[in-house]
């Protein structure tokens, strides 16, 4: 059941306590309440999903509209790569988590970059071989808003029928999709088509795919995995507006500290009364990767020394909690395009009203889906001077650089100009190799950690943002554009030369909003690393983190699908060891 106020707790002990019910965390709840003699609790700190049209309505998502408290208030601190500039940082606050508010974007990544985090942690089961399993299961392709056909634009064999999740191809084209395909014809070296990103090879320009239903709504992890069928079982409880303050020390086990109880708070007005519920087998800590390690390190769990320094005493001292953060800088290149050959002109004033009134009434038209319906992913040159020094990617499958392919403005949370039609390539370096930090800045629980990404920190990540633009660029070249797109647009005008590329980049450059890392998965015995190869917490008996912060880098791509593989996976080891 989904309650709102703890007072309509049935208990206050469970086999299993989910902290966050965001993506991974309402993975873990639904499979693990498969079995009925098993009780979950998940405590949520945002709000139910339900009835909110801004996350139903799949183009919806990034910046636009979505209500604010549906996010958590996070800034990250002035960042150096970038000219000193902070900016907030979206995180989703309701059930879902960040897949109800995010860009609908569905890219499991490189088969190569799973079979690198098979390598990291000495576990097989993390391969992409043995993750394939859960495709099945946690995904159901289905058709495109407008039903049209799909033929050459997927490969069927590498997507689920019956799963949870719905995922489907664009439904509603743009005249730049034409354009994009012919320029696929036209430089197939450089940007050739590729039928299906998600068949574990990623690279060149494929159709988008996003996490949309049919009909055209948001299918996110709350729709798919807390839909009231689950909700409905008596062993599933879910509890909104809960803010998890601190994970408990209840005993020691074997030397190690075991947890067993959670405090928690109120999650709408940020203050007390505090609670405490218990759970006999496994707290299991989903709250994202910033508000995981945050969470943990409100618990002792992290570095003694940096705990020390703001009042909290150290229970299991390990400095790589809240290391490792890395996120995907993303940088638009904006062109003009003939009037009304873009999306832009659907969503200005009363075209926008009509828009939503069109989803509505028929859940068609041109708000059924992400932000592009092209994506591509690339690489450098191998023979390029930045890979002299060592390639990061996974390996040659995955990429180094991504571009999205918009037929609209893009650029969040910049307002859409006021006139005009706009084709952007917004791009991402792929593999990043900076890496940031999440610190507390106080030991209040309500208060937001130091969030840091550090971008463009390295010689690798500016160089490879570089030329990711002149990728786009020497796209937007191709004959096949000629006559549709005008001109570049605005700062990006300047974009000219490696120089001032650079200036622009750095003083443009936001996020795609894919932050991992901080609790990351190592090897048993490793000397670094927060979590084993099974997701328990190093030194601790009783707690596992299932979510984006296990992850050791990113995949090459958009993290939520290889978060959703990552979670089914984990609720099977989370079960096996029940069993035991
Ligand atoms: C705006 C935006 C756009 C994005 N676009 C895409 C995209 O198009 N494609 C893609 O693949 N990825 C995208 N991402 C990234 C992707 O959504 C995330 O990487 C992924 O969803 C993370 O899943 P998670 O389970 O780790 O965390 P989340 O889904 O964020 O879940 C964490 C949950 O824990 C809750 N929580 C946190 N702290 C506490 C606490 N102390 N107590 C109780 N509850 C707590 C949160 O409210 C939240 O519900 C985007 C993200 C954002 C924010």
């Amino acid at each position: 059941a989904l309650y709102d106020s703890p007072s309509q707790l049935p208990q206050t002990v469970f086999d299993y306590v989910i902290i966050g019910g965001g993506t991974a965390g309402a993975v873990v709840a639904n499979r693990l309440t498969e079995d009925r003699d098993v009780s979950v609790l998940v405590l949520e700190a945002g709000r139910s999903n339900k009835n909110i049209l801004e996350i139903e309505i799949p183009f919806y998502g990034p910046g636009v509209s979505t209500p604010p408290d549906l996010f958590w208030n996070y800034t990250i601190v002035p960042q150096p790569g970038y000219n000193n500039r902070s900016f907030f940082y979206e995180r989703g606050r309701v059930l879902g988590g960040s897949s109800s508010v995010n860009g609908d974007f569905y890219t499991r990544g490189s088969s190569d970059d799973y079979d690198g985090y098979a390598r990291l942690t000495g576990d097989n089961g993390w391969s992409w071989n043995s993750l394939k399993k859960y495709i099945p299961r946690h995904e159901k392709f289905v058709p495109p808003a407008d039903d049209h056909n799909t033929t050459g634009e997927f490969v069927p064999s590498a997507h689920g029928k019956n799963g949870l999740v719905q995922v489907s191809l664009p439904g509603f084209a743009f005249p730049s999709d034409e354009h994009v395909i012919a320029t696929t014809k036209e430089l197939p070296q450089e940007f050739p088509f590729n039928q299906d990103h998600n068949d574990g090879t990623l690279l060149g320009v494929a159709w988008s795919q996003g996490t949309v239903g049919h009909p055209a709504k948001r299918s996110s992890s709350a729709t798919a995995y807390l839909a009231d069928e689950f909700l409905n079982r008596p062993n599933m409880h879910v509890l909104v507006h809960a803010q998890a303050t601190k994970i408990i020390q209840t005993g020691t086990v074997k030397g190690r500290p075991s947890f067993h109880a959670v405090q928690f708070g109120d999650g709408l007005n940020l203050t007390g009364p505090f609670h405490a519920v218990n759970a006999t087998k496994e707290i299991i800590v989903s709250c994202g990767p910033i508000g995981t390690p945050h969470l943990l390190q409100l618990s002792g769990i992290g570095d003694a020394k940096a705990l020390a320094q703001v009042g909290i005493k150290s229970v299991i001292n390990n400095p790589h909690v809240g290391q490792n953060m890395t996120d995907h800088s993303l940088a638009v290149a904006p062109y003009t395009v003939p009037d009304g050959q873009s999306l832009d002109h659907f969503l200005r004033g009363d075209n926008l009203t009509a828009s939503v009134a069109e989803w509505n009434a028929t859940m068609k038209g041109p708000l059924t889906f992400a932000v592009s319906n092209h994506l591509g992913f690339h690489r450098l040159p191998n023979n390029s001077s930045i890979l002299a020094g060592g390639d990061p990617s996974a390996g040659p499958g995955a990429s180094h650089i991504e571009l999205v392919l918009s037929p609209t403005w893009v650029q969040f949370p910049d307002p859409r100009p006021p006139t005009g039609s706009f084709f952007t390539i917004s791009v991402a370096v792929s593999c990043p190799t900076s890496r940031g930090t999440i610190t507390l800045a106080s030991a209040d629980p309500f208060a937001q950690p130091n969030i840091d990404p550090n971008y463009m920190a390295t010689d690798f990540d500016i160089k490879t943002h570089i030329e990711g633009v002149k990728m786009a660029q020497r796209f937007v070249a191709a004959k096949a554009w000629d006559g549709f797109i005008l001109e570049p647009f605005g700062a990006y005008a300047n974009a000219t030369t490696d120089e001032k590329i650079e200036e622009y980049l750095r003083s443009t450059a936001l996020t795609f909003s894919h932050i991992l890392g901080g609790a990351e998965v190592s090897a048993k015995g490793a000397s670094w690393g927060v979590v084993d190869p099974d997701l328990k917490v190093k030194g601790a008996e009783g707690l596992r983190v299932v979510d984006a912060s296990i992850f050791p880098y990113l995949p090459s791509a958009h993290p939520m699908a290889a978060t959703y593989l990552f979670a089914e996976r984990a609720s099977d080891l989370i079960k096996a060891d029940r069993r035991k």
